[in-house]
């Protein structure tokens, strides 16, 4: 194998590193290149001599320069491709612009921007740092994960989709690897997870988005999505050699369709150390929300009556999270269950034998029994306004990628019966929210407590400024993997994931009105820390943890990456 142009050695937060290369490939490679920051000195010792303008611009200058052309890119794209060509050439000082100003960054490598971005995929692409797996090549996955050129020994993660839900904008085809490059990002900005431990792929499995597969700068495999047998098969491939390549990383399983989402976890969750970010990540993060505005009303959690509009990936995900904290408050399982009424694109979700849902959604079906007394307006139909005008929920959670979904006459009808209705529209991106915070605050005369999925900015209504909560799951992934990867766990159970809730939930205080159910994007780094630690705790009361916790806050603390330039330890060559 050829040697490699960098090794990262021993000691806290990636703070030294060997440098092998020398001359122009230096500049090439971004965790070493520091551009116009190498000092005259070091630029004698890489033979970089020539190949920089002359003035030396240490980091804090270089952060100056970027954030000016940062700001100076009008189109949010435009600000996107510059941010995505400085992670590809200076490791360090991407990571530092943004972890600095991550309010104003997080939406443009995140969403709404990489929406459009994945959707742009082909027009707009250079070069990717991440892994291609071809369905109809499933012996080339081995080859391909070790052509990323990573010890097996320093990768943490592999973040992993195969595009058929991303975001609530769908079927992406290839293009869906950018939201694993996204994920990337955060994980590092967010939770100190070092950069070089995460392996972005993307699993081409076909598309079955017709207008990527008439267009001719189309990059992805050029025919129908492949389902079925073949498709658990090439699945059960990648597992088998990640495993083989990569024994320590986590899964990371991201924006795949409702069904393989479900499927994939139920079958790989006992098997490998795996996390499903929408099914378990945004559960965690509601649940975070849930339990910050449910306490802000001085109620409790098991007596909440909770309508997930859109029982998909997230939606079970959110609510199997919702039963397990009922269940802990002391309700049976079922008696938590009959606090939930879901509905699909079919309508509510009841065990009625004419109506067929998938299985992971049969759990919260309503008997049949309860809808006879309804008032609806199709006899035999129950959607969210039925549900609403019978049910009076406490609390209205949106993840049906169905914008507008959350209509006035629903919410004001909700709110006639509740003082402080929950309400969270969390479908991404920000044109597929079910409301804007705005409407739901003037709806509800202020009452209304809100999260939402992308960012959005306060509301001022009646001498009130409102702080609006981002319930993504950005709040909970980065602890999430930072903790099993300080831990090494070997799997991520249930328990870790309630106990990153309650992580999240212990740092929110709710004492006047308009203040926001969970913390600042600009706090995610101590977030994400308290998570970390948090979940390593669960992880080692599981025993799963192969490591041992001997001091978990200076653990997490020291494992995290911190984006500066680390000490240069050169080779004799
Ligand atoms: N805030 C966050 O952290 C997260 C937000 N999301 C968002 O949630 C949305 C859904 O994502 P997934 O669960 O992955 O998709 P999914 O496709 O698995 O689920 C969507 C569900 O909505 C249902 N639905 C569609 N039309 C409906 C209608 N008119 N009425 C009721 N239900 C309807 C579908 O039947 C399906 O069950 C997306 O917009 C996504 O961005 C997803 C994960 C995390
Ligand atoms: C946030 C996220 O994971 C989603 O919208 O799919
Ligand atoms: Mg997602």
């Amino acid at each position: 194998m050829p040697q490699r142009p960098y090794e990262i050695l021993p000691g806290n937060h990636g703070s030294r590193i060997r440098v092998n290369a020398r001359g122009s490939a230096v500049l090439r490679v971004p965790r070493l290149n520091r551009g116009t920051a190498f000092t005259h000195e070091e630029r004698e010792q890489l033979g970089l001599e020539g190949l920089l303008p002359e003035r030396v611009t240490p980091l804090e200058g270089q952060l100056h320069r970027a954030y000016t052309r940062f700001v100076r890119a009008h189109h949010p794209l435009e600000k996107f491709s510059y941010l995505q060509g400085l992670r590809d050439r200076n490791t360090v000082l991407f990571y530092r612009l943004l972890s600095e100003h991550l309010d104003e960054m997080m939406p443009i490598v995140y969403t709404p921007t990489i929406g459009d971005a994945i959707q742009e995929f082909s027009l707009w692409y250079q070069q990717i740092s991440g892994v291609f797996c071809s369905i109809d090549a499933p012996d080339r996955i081995e080859d391909a994960l070790r052509a990323f050129g990573r010890d097996p020994e320093q990768v943490d993660m592999l973040i992993v989709t195969d595009s058929e839900g991303i975001l609530g904008i769908g079927d992406q085809g290839v293009g869906g690897i950018q939201i694993c490059l996204g994920k990337k990002s955060l994980y590092t900005a967010a939770g100190g997870v070092d950069p070089d431990r995460m392996i972005p792929v993307v699993l081409d499995v076909g598309t079955d988005n017709l207008q990527l597969l008439n267009d001719d700068l189309y990059l992805g495999l050029r025919h129908a999505r492949v389902r079925g047998e073949r498709y658990d098969a090439f699945i059960r491939s990648f597992v088998e050699a990640a495993q083989r390549v990569y024994p320590h990383a986590m899964i990371h399983w991201e924006d795949f369709g409702a069904d393989n989402a479900h499927r994939i976890l139920t079958t790989y969750r006992d098997e490998i150390c795996t996390f499903n970010d929408d099914v378990q990540g945004t559960a965690a993060v509601v649940a975070a929300a849930f339990i910050a505005g449910v306490r802000a009303k001085g109620e409790r959690l098991s007596d909440q009556r909770v309508v997930i509009h859109g029982a998909g990936t997230a939606g079970i995900g959110v609510a199997d999270l919702l039963v397990d904290l009922m269940v802990q408050e002391g309700l049976t399982p079922d008696e938590a269950r009959m606090r939930f009424w879901a509905t699909s694109s079919r309508g509510l979700i009841t065990d009625e034998p004419t109506k067929r849902f998938r299985d992971f959604q049969r759990p919260y079906a309503r008997p049949a029994a309860e809808l006879a007394g309804w008032q609806t307006d199709a006899p035999g139909l129950y959607y969210l306004a039925d549900v609403v005008r019978n049910v009076h929920p406490t609390v209205l959670i949106g993840t049906s990628g169905q914008p507008g979904s959350f209509r006035e006459s629903v919410i004001r009808e909700m709110a006639h019966h509740v003082d402080q209705p929950i309400i969270m529209p969390l479908s991404n991106p920000t044109i597929l929210a079910e409301a804007t915070p705005t409407e739901l605050l003037t709806w509800t005369e202020g009452r209304a407590l809100v999260a939402t999925g992308s960012p959005f900015a306060p509301v001022s209504l009646d001498e009130t400024t409102y702080t609006v909560a981002q319930a993504n799951n950005a709040f909970v992934f980065p602890g999430i993997g930072l903790g099993v990867g300080v831990c090494r766990a070997t799997r991520v159970t249930d328990p870790m994931i309630a106990a990153a809730a309650q992580a999240v939930a212990s740092l929110v205080r709710i004492t006047r009105p308009g203040q926001s159910l969970l913390p600042s994007v600009r706090d995610l780094r101590r977030v994400s820390a308290t998570v970390a630690i948090a979940v390593a705790r669960a992880a080692e009361a599981d025993g799963v943890a192969e490591r041992p916790l001997t001091d978990p806050i200076q653990q997490v603390f020291d494992t995290m990456w911190q984006p500066v330039y680390p000490e240069m330890v050169l080779d004799e060559g």
